[in-house]
């Protein structure tokens, strides 16, 4: 060590870094640790290590393939994109290929006309450049026309600010709201879990409010006024109110009476309303629609000086599904001048958002219409998707409802099924023994038995006492009577191992 006094130094502080490295986990942020996200938590890490023994030691599971029913990812089981809007970012991704003669035989007429329209609004058609922060202008013209024409409400581009998902704009409106842990945020349980964690990362309180189960998730008013005066009288600041319609984990579509109750109690209680409408195109039943809250503020007489409106939208579900692309927009309303200015600061930061996700955007919001050559194509590949999808949620409904101790809301919207288990003590206590909830214990002994990857309710947020899981409506629609089946063999193991 005294060789030489450099080598003695770098010697003694290798050895000094490795006993107080500069970052451990005791001193990351605390609001870090806090976060959780269960829809990609432990069982799906645990899977994918299943996954690899699959691979690396063949049969060495009573399954052949993991099946990942936690995640709202289409694409990652087999949905296909919807040729239209691929055709068009194709294109406009790489403009040289309007200047083929081969492409009027590769692409449709109005997928090359749209795609010369997109350019054309973008400076010097540079879809490789940063663009506007809140998104190209052409492009959020086309979206505030879509959202016009599905309200019947004229809508603003310069209330749109585009983002990469509808993830990135929850965290920023997080972000604005929550000043410190004595702000808190009205949001529904179950919720995903985007909102509690962004809201731990932000350092605010969540103040839950409980869907009823025993009414199909209803959202009741009187349950909102009882946590709204909970947390005000704990000295919590309640800063918004976070509904997501249709439902995720829950599936419910809120009826419009329900709606115009919800939209009063912000104006009167002075709450943003976050409205998080990323299912909006996903509705399974006959007896409700899509309404967004801001066409149900403006049929109310309500405008911009009267509530704070901000809706969510995302190209991640719908019958898109392009979760990877990762587009989506805020609609913001009802904020004064100055208050925009700062949204706008904070969205400048990150300078914009992806290309090819605005134009994924304005797709969604102003996908082909009659006439159009692709028009045809399009709703058959729009159909074929929604009706499959709900062919799925109710074959599972009814599959969960059939199993012992199991009851299942209908899945009247959304890409997911949240159903109640009622365990028995037995398996309580050993899931207790194991430190664990017993509706994680119960999905971790589905996926060792079956390959099934499902999300515990507790990652989600439950009536205490109560236990549920999380199942996607995804797997591809001829896998789904398999899943069934080994579902229900399990499921009938399990409780004869545990029943009282
Ligand atoms: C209600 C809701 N809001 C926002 C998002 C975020 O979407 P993007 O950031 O992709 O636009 C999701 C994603 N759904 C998650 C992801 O998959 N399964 C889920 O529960 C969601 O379910």
């Amino acid at each position: 060590l005294t060789s030489s006094p450099l080598k003695f130094y770098s010697t003694a502080a290798a050895m000094a870094s490795k006993l107080n490295p500069p970052v451990t986990v005791d001193t990351l942020n605390p609001k870090v640790l806090k976060c959780e996200y269960a829809v990609r938590g432990e069982i799906v890490t645990h899977a994918q290590r299943l996954q690899e023994e699959l691979q690396t030691q063949p049969g060495s599971h009573p399954f052949d393939e993991i099946l990942y029913c936690n995640i709202g990812n289409p694409q990652s089981l087999a949905q296909q994109p919807i040729t239209f809007f691929r055709e068009v970012l194709a294109l406009t991704d790489h403009p040289a290929l309007l200047d083929k003669s081969e492409s009027a035989a590769l692409f449709s007429s109005d997928s090359i006309e749209r795609a010369w329209q997109i350019l054309d609004v973008i400076p010097g058609r540079a879809t490789g450049a940063y663009s506007h922060s809140q998104g190209v202008k052409g492009l959020r013209d086309a979206i505030a026309a879509g959202i016009a024409a599905r309200d019947g409400f004229p809508s603003n581009p310069d209330d749109i600010f585009l983002t990469d998902g509808a993830s990135p704009a929850v965290h920023m409106m997080m972000q604005l709201l929550i000043r410190t842990e004595n702000d808190g945020i009205l949001c529904p349980i179950p919720q995903y879990p985007l909102y509690s964690a962004s809201i731990a990362l932000h350092g605010g309180s969540l103040v839950p409010y409980y869907l009823d189960e025993g009414t199909g998730w209803g959202l009741e008013i009187s349950e909102l006024k009882k946590q709204l005066e909970e947390a005000r009288s704990k000295g919590i600041t309640v800063r918004a109110l976070v509904v997501i319609n249709p439902g995720n984990p829950t599936g419910q579509v809120l009826a419009e009476e329900n709606q115009r109750q919800i939209v009063e109690f912000c104006k009167k209680e002075g709450l943003v309303l976050l409205a998080d409408e990323v299912y909006q195109e996903n509705i399974y039943v006959d007896d409700k629609s899509f309404n967004s809250f801001k066409k149900i503020a403006r049929s109310m007489g309500y405008g911009e000086d009267d509530l704070a409106v901000v809706s969510f939208q995302s190209v991640s579900k719908g019958y898109y599904g392009e979760c990877g692309k990762r587009g989506g927009y805020m609609e913001i309303t009802g904020f004064s001048a100055d208050v925009r200015e700062q949204i706008y600061k904070v969205a400048s930061v990150n300078l914009c958002s992806n290309i090819s996700g605005q134009i994924l955007a304005s797709l969604v919001m102003n996908p082909p219409k009659v006439g159009d050559e692709s028009y045809e194509s399009y709703m058959a590949e729009k159909d074929g998707i929604l009706q499959s999808l709900a062919r799925r949620a109710q074959a599972l409904e009814e599959a969960f409802n059939s199993m012992e101790g199991v009851t299942c809301n209908k899945a009247e919207g959304a890409m997911y099924l949240f159903p109640r288990i009622h365990l028995p003590q037995k398996a309580i206590d050993a899931a207790k023994a194991v430190n664990k909830a017993p509706d994680a214990f119960y999905a971790q002994r589905l996926l060792e038995a079956t390959g099934i990857v499902v999300v515990p309710g507790s990652g989600f947020g439950q009536v205490p006492g109560t236990w549920h899981f999380r199942c996607t409506i995804l797997p591809q629609e001829d896998k789904i009577p398999g899943i069934i089946s080994h579902f229900k063999a399990f499921h009938e193991s399990f409780m004869s191992e545990y029943r009282d």
